[in-house]
């Protein structure tokens, strides 16, 4: 796999306050510099999903072939997608960690989309109190948005990431050529925190988007401008006190989404309703403009990701709102846009406010009362 030249690798430091500083390092070849990071540690265990079980095997290669012979190497498979993100898997992993006596300073690696990375470092962060991560997404989404800023965590029944950890990795190695075999729905999933990153900071983002929604033809530079955004607001604010929240645009609504769905949905495609009902309620609220807030609309809609929800069922999403975390004690809060590019928080909207924002991505007409 490493044999293949490497091109040239750009490289976008983390600085979190508090913590050691790491790079993200993205471009073809990524992934060959994880022997030398691993190099020196008695055990590194590589967590998979399913469908990288091949990509795992020839890491598991490379590490053996260059992180020197003493190093021993284990893989974990988990399951695809948000199934992985459960207690029962994290337990698991901490099983598998405890089986080949896993100390502190052996290393986990998470080789996969968000839903892998979360999980591992999760896993990274419980065990022994917390061990080593390198992350290394495989999709748009991993390497814009989840691996990036050791956010880590899984969902439990009353929602979505509400057990988790502040765990930051050792490095981030986007290696854009693990992109080949995603699916095309994969990346558009992906594309929706990338156009997220264009709303909230880079408005660049979004002109690439409009002159080519598929993203293919500027992928590494759409890649590489979203993870200078997450960077950028991560080294300032990496526990969340403030400035952070602002990541979580159109989040509120996407988690309610995912939850009411039972984790069926795709995170990108909740995000992507979720910023529709975002950019409304900040023209009701925060006096954005409409030309912006219709904006996204299109946006999304041309990449190909849904900008609707089921109008009946906003009483259970209210319900899945108040739990959300950036609720406090009963006042729901959201992230909404003054501009481009301005986002701030914004506390407990009126009822009859929210209700008309989530009339703008109601499939057939808000029903209050639900089914
Ligand atoms: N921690 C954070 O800051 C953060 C940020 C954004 C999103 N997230 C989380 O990320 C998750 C979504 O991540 P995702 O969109 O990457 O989904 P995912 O991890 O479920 O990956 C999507 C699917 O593609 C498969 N896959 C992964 N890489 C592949 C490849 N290279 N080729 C073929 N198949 C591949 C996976 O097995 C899965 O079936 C959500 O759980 C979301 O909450 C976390
Ligand atoms: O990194 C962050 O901070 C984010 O909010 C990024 C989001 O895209 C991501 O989905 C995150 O997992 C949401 O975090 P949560 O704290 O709302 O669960
Ligand atoms: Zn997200």
């Amino acid at each position: 796999m490493c044999a293949m030249k490497v091109s040239d690798m750009v490289r976008i430091q983390v600085t979190p306050s508090g913590d050691r500083a790491y790079d993200v390092v993205l471009g073809e070849g990524a992934l060959c510099e994880l022997p030398a990071l691993a190099a020196g540690r008695t055990r590194v265990m590589v967590i998979h999903p399913r469908a990288l079980r091949a990509t795992a095997a020839a890491v598991i290669a490379e590490l053996r072939a260059g992180a020197g012979a003493g190093v021993e190497t284990h893989a974990f498979e988990v399951p695809d997608g948000e199934e992985a993100k459960q207690l029962r898997v994290a337990g698991a992993c901490w099983d598998a960690l405890g089986r080949v006596g896993f100390t502190r300073d052996d290393l986990v690696v998470g080789l996969g989309g968000g839903t892998t990375t979360d999980l591992a470092g999760f896993a990274a962060a419980g065990w022994l109190r917390g061990v080593d991560v390198i992350q290394v997404p495989t999709t748009v989404l991993g390497m814009v948005d989840a691996a990036v800023g050791g956010k880590t965590g899984i969902d439990i029944e009353a929602g979505k990431n509400l057990v988790g950890a502040f765990h930051q990795p050792l490095a981030v190695l986007c290696d854009l050529s693990t992109l080949a075999s995603l699916p095309a729905v994969e990346v558009r999933a992906g594309l929706a925190e990338v156009v997220k990153a264009g709303f909230i900071a880079d408005p660049r983002i979004l002109e690439l988007l409009e002159a080519d929604p598929t993203g293919s033809a500027r992928l590494p530079e759409l890649v590489e401008r979203s993870i200078r955004v997450k960077a950028a607001v991560v080294s300032g604010d990496p526990r969340e006190a403030g400035r952070r929240e602002i990541l979580n645009y159109g989040h509120t609504l996407a988690h309610a989404i995912e939850k009411v769905e039972n984790f069926s949905w795709r995170h990108g495609a909740a995000v992507s309703v979720g910023m529709v009902f975002a950019a409304e309620l900040s023209r009701l609220v925060a006096g954005l403009d409409r030309a912006t807030a219709d904006r996204h609309r299109e946006l999304l809609r041309a990449i190909g990701l849904p900008v609707e929800y089921r109008g009946d069922r906003w009483p259970a999403l209210l319900d899945a709102m108040r739990v959300d975390k950036k609720t406090r004690g009963r006042r729901l809060r959201f992230v909404v846009l003054e501009a481009l590019g301005r986002p701030r928080g914004f506390d407990d909207p009126e009822p009859g406010l929210l209700l008309a924002a989530y009339g703008s991505v109601a499939a057939g007409g808000v029903s209050a009362t639900g089914s």
